[in-house]
């Protein structure tokens, strides 16, 4: 009704969105088909109970592909990760066979496991009888065992149950920054200077715990003991940077050695770079030397800023490093004299991503050159030290310089496995209370370790939608709603490609895109653009969700729906940070809005509106829109042309596409 004809211009995206709906539509109508088949022979055997075999049987029983019920249960644990998590070892109590081993994952899953193959017979159904499992949970080296059936919750690590809570309100919770004990005067002279006069909660709670860890010194940890590792789940825009930068400053403050003490590893160069300026503001005068390393420079660039080659070896021009993990590890096995033996902080910004992507090798590397035995002698001889075990009377005898680890996200994982792979040494975790509205509009604060916080000032819509409707919501917005500074979220850099030129071609709007596509410098002008305010509508991928800290923005609009929570949480909380106002739009196809909303309700996300547009709203916008389309359409043939003359291999080639395109353009 809307955009009459649409389609026809609705190039690949919509096209792949309609191919992806019927697919789902398919594969839903054969499930039920298998299901009922199923059902049907499931019958047939209890009408014939000779036909069963007993459990020492040769019992045939559904399997899937090994890829599929991997890709499944990928899902699954990107979904709902502290749900997954809690099972650290299962084992059914009955005996199993090595066949029955291979189909656990296809029996713990149940809807696979109710939908067989259709010409295969089921003899035995063991798999679908409720069974008891045991849960261990290995925690400094004690396990803990717990037997539950499926609708038992397994029990959490102490220190993961009864976290230290953080108020999620910033503006009825700030500290002024003379109440928190123990800051330097030269920091808080900064942090004045800087605009700061009160820390927010999450910051008034980590700075001391961690300055008091280190209240010996950075050589050692509080009364000679190993410092207890930090975790901090606390919301998006809450404040998470200063509240490692400012302790971290501190504790070195009174260094006399340069040495590499800090080291924090983020998961992207625009992130690595904004905290790394943080750190550029409270070092300025200090003496203390930061380092940037992500790969913006040639390699030879960065060894140069890292270390330098002296008579007497190598010596670091580094205090604290801030890098992204593929530069880090390369430049961990080949820049000679970079040492990280001296390291007191790891600090892993964007905790469950860092541990998620692959980058868990990074951390271990990072771990083992921190434990690396020099083989030179002299000064740091005396503070060698060895991979920490148990304490006992004799280790405790030897000073050593701890290293310790200080996690931070907003959707950090409680999953106690993944966890457990950081070697975490009796953590304290920090994190925002969830509280949950009652009817009557007052708030209940819940005990749960599956549920996520955001920011206080942010106000959650959706909007039902068709395909078609979409780029025309999205302009509605713009120009009917007068939204400004809007951050605009797609699901992949092609999408946000596309979106980007069909607004340019509609015009009105100063519009810009963001994703890989652009090389860094131009990233980097695009975002200085939008945060002066000379570009309303910016149109990004998922590589400015984590993080990016753009002051003002008024709006973000999920133009297409984050398929996992944690993108979806990150995505909403760069509007609404430190304490502001902020409203979020989800542009929502109506078949994806069950799922969405359930996945937001897993969450804990319950203050969501719905937010319907009329077709009539829409209606003034469509004409303009269809010829926003055709000029779409010819932008990209010449775009292709351009590109066909680049890669054409003949003088002939060449001069008759430069005719077509000559072509194009005069029509
Ligand atoms: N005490 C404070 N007073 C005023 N502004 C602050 C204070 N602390 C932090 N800010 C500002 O709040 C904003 C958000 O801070 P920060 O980027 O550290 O949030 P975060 O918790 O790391 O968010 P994310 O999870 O999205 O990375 C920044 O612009 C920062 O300058």
């Amino acid at each position: 009704e809307v955009c009459l004809g649409c389609s026809r211009y609705g190039g690949e995206d919509e096209q792949e969105e309609e191919a992806e709906a019927e697919d789902r539509a398919r594969v839903l109508l054969e499930r039920l088909q298998q299901q009922a088949r199923a059902r049907q022979l499931k019958k047939q055997r209890e009408a014939q109970p000779q036909g069963r075999e007993g459990p020492g049987g040769a019992g045939l029983s559904p399997r899937s592909e090994p890829g599929e019920g991997k890709a499944k249960r990928k899902r699954e644990s990107e979904e709902q990760p502290s749900a997954q998590g809690q099972k650290k070892l299962e084992t059914k109590q009955r005996p199993r066979s090595s066949s029955e081993e291979r189909e656990l994952p296809l029996a713990a899953s149940g809807e696979e496991a109710n939908c067989p193959p259709s010409n295969m017979m089921i003899l035995g159904d063991y798999d679908a009888k409720p069974v008891q499992k045991v849960t261990i949970y290995f925690t400094y080296g004690i396990a803990i065992f717990s037997f539950s059936s499926p609708q038992v919750q397994p029990f959490l690590p102490q220190w993961l149950a009864q976290p230290k809570r953080v108020q999620k309100r910033i503006k009825d919770n700030l500290c002024p920054i003379r109440d928190v004990p123990g800051i330097h005067p030269r920091l808080l002279k900064k942090l004045q200077m800087n605009g700061i006069e009160s820390f927010f909660p999450v910051q008034a709670e980590v700075i001391p715990a961690i300055l008091q860890s280190a209240s010996n010194g950075y050589l050692m940890g509080r009364g000679g003991y190993r410092p207890k590792d930090i975790c901090v789940s606390a919301p998006t825009g809450s404040g998470k940077t200063l509240s490692f930068v400012i302790p971290i400053v501190q504790v070195l403050l009174d260094r006399v050695v340069c040495h590499v003490r800090a080291l924090v590893v983020l998961p992207t160069k625009e992130l690595a770079q904004q905290v790394s300026k943080v750190f550029n503001v409270y070092t300025d005068g200090t003496g203390l030397k930061v380092v940037l390393i992500t790969g913006q420079k040639s390699f030879a660039k960065e060894q140069e800023m890292l270390v330098q080659k002296k008579v007497t070896g190598y010596c670091s021009l580094a205090d604290i490093v801030v890098a992204t993990p593929g530069r880090l590890t390369d430049h961990i096995n080949q820049t000679p004299g970079f040492s990280l033996t001296q390291l007191r902080f790891l600090i892993v910004d964007e905790a469950d991503r860092m541990i998620d992507d692959m980058h868990q090798n990074c951390l271990n590397q990072i771990v083992k050159a921190a434990f690396q035995v020099e083989n030179d002698s002299g000064s740091n001889m005396l503070f060698q030290r060895t991979k920490p075990g148990p304490i006992t009377a004799a280790s405790s005898c030897s000073p050593q310089i701890p290293l310790q680890k200080l996690l931070f996200s907003a959707t950090l994982t409680q999953d106690p496995e993944k966890l457990q792979q950081l070697d975490l040494f009796q953590p304290r975790l920090f994190t925002s209370v969830y509280s949950e509205k009652n009817r009557d509009g007052t708030e209940t604060e819940r005990d749960t370790n599956d549920k996520y916080t955001l920011p206080e000032g942010l106000s959650q819509c959706y909007v039902p939608c068709d395909l078609n409707s979409k780029p025309l919501l999205l302009l509605y917005f713009m120009l009917k709603m007068k939204f400004t500074r809007v951050l605009c979220f797609t699901n992949s850099r092609e999408a946000s490609h596309r979106l980007f030129l069909l607004v340019q071609a509609f015009g009105g709007v100063t519009v810009a895109e963001f994703s890989s596509r652009l090389p860094p410098n131009e990233r980097q002008r695009t975002m200085k653009e939008f945060e002066q305010g000379k570009i309303q509508l910016l149109i990004s991928t998922d590589a400015t969700a984590r993080g990016i800290d753009v002051k003002g923005v008024n709006y973000v609009i999920n133009y297409d729906a984050p398929q996992f929570i944690r993108t979806y949480i990150h995505r909403v909380g760069r509007t609404a940070r430190a304490g502001e106002a902020g409203v979020a739009f989800s542009l929502v196809l109506r078949i994806q809005e069950r799922r969405f909303l359930r996945m937001l309700r897993d969450a804990g996300i319950q203050d969501i509106k719905k937010h319907p547009v009329k077709g009539n709203s829409l209606k003034p916008l469509v004409q303009q829109y269809e010829g926003a389309l055709c000029k779409l359409e010819k932008t990209v043939k010449v775009m292709e042309m351009r590109k066909k003359i680049k890669k054409s291999n003949s003088s002939a080639e060449t001069s008759l596409n430069e005719w077509k395109l000559r072509w194009l353009m005069w029509h």
